[in-house]
């Protein structure tokens, strides 16, 4: 199967999507080409995570159409899918004692055929991956004796390996510290931009957004949203009314950013 003709990767058409009593988005329509790198920004329970679910097929939309790759995503097998996209989830937790290295693998169980094991090549990857991630001398060690920052970077280093066109990141950036953070978001920016893949990411740290992030969508509650180029929707004005509190835009000279100017007495 080829990508659609004007080279979308990931695309929600009118898509609207609720969960329990809470409308997270309504008739959006967005489209994630290849290069392009997304953020998703909201306050915490707007339904980012929700929507995220919502575009690997994992929750059904209330109404509206989402297409991987030029196809229906509802038409296609999930092997197929987890050949063409691929999910980080907000938390990671291992439940099967396995090494490193065999934890990154399964990023690779989408391409084997029945009873196949993975070949010289998925470990070339595997070690790869885990070496892009500072992983490398952890390889044998049990993914159950990880640090929280560690197990990220796991889940991250099995993405990797995964391979997916289209990434749809939860909050990578959780539990890493500041070096961490832009180490993995150089990796993951890295991957997008030389493999044409596209990217969401759902994340609150808004300074990395404007660093990071081609494409931006807001969600601001009640199913209001909007979408388009980071430098059109990040602006103090937005992220302002987006989170209920005053958001500043500094400036140094060198680089924009923003910062809380505390809440409605300041
Ligand atoms: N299975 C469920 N049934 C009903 N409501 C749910 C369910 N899962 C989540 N919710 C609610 O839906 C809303 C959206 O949750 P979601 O996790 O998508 O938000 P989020 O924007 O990712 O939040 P956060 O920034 O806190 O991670 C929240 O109010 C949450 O409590």
């Amino acid at each position: 199967m080829g990508a659609s003709a004007d080279n979308t990767l990931l695309e929600a058409k009118g898509l609207s999507v609720s969960i329990g009593q809470v409308r997270v988005a309504e008739d959006l329509s967005l489209a994630v080409r290849p290069g392009e790198f997304w953020g998703l920004l909201g306050p915490n329970g707007v339904g980012k995570t929700t929507l995220l679910r919502t575009l690997a097929g994992l929750h059904p939309a209330a109404s509206g159409e989402i297409r991987l790759d030029g196809q229906a995503l509802v038409a296609q097998p999930r092997r197929a899918i987890a050949r063409r996209l691929g999910m980080l989830t907000q938390h990671t937790r291992y439940a099967f004692d396995a090494s490193c290295e065999e934890t990154a693998l399964v990023g690779r169980h989408p391409y084997l055929k029945a009873w196949s094991r993975e070949s010289g090549a998925d470990r070339a990857m595997a070690r790869q991956a885990l070496t892009d991630l500072g992983l490398l001398e952890l390889a044998d060690r049990s993914c159950m004796e990880l640090s929280g920052g560690e197990s990220r970077r796991l889940a991250l280093a099995t993405l990797l390996v995964q391979d997916p066109k289209v990434l749809l990141l939860d909050e990578p950036t959780n539990h890493l510290d500041p070096a961490n953070q832009v180490g993995i978001l150089d990796v993951l920016v890295g991957r997008v931009r030389a493999q044409n893949k596209g990217a969401i990411m759902a994340l609150h740290e808004v300074n990395l957004a404007t660093c990071y992030c081609t494409h931006i969508v807001l969600l601001y509650g009640r199913g209001e949203w909007s979408a388009g180029p980071t430098e059109q929707l990040l602006t103090a004005e937005n992220l302002s009314r987006l989170y209920g509190c005053r958001v500043r835009l500094v400036d140094d000279g060198r680089q924009t950013v923003f910062a809380v100017a505390g809440g409605k007495g300041y």
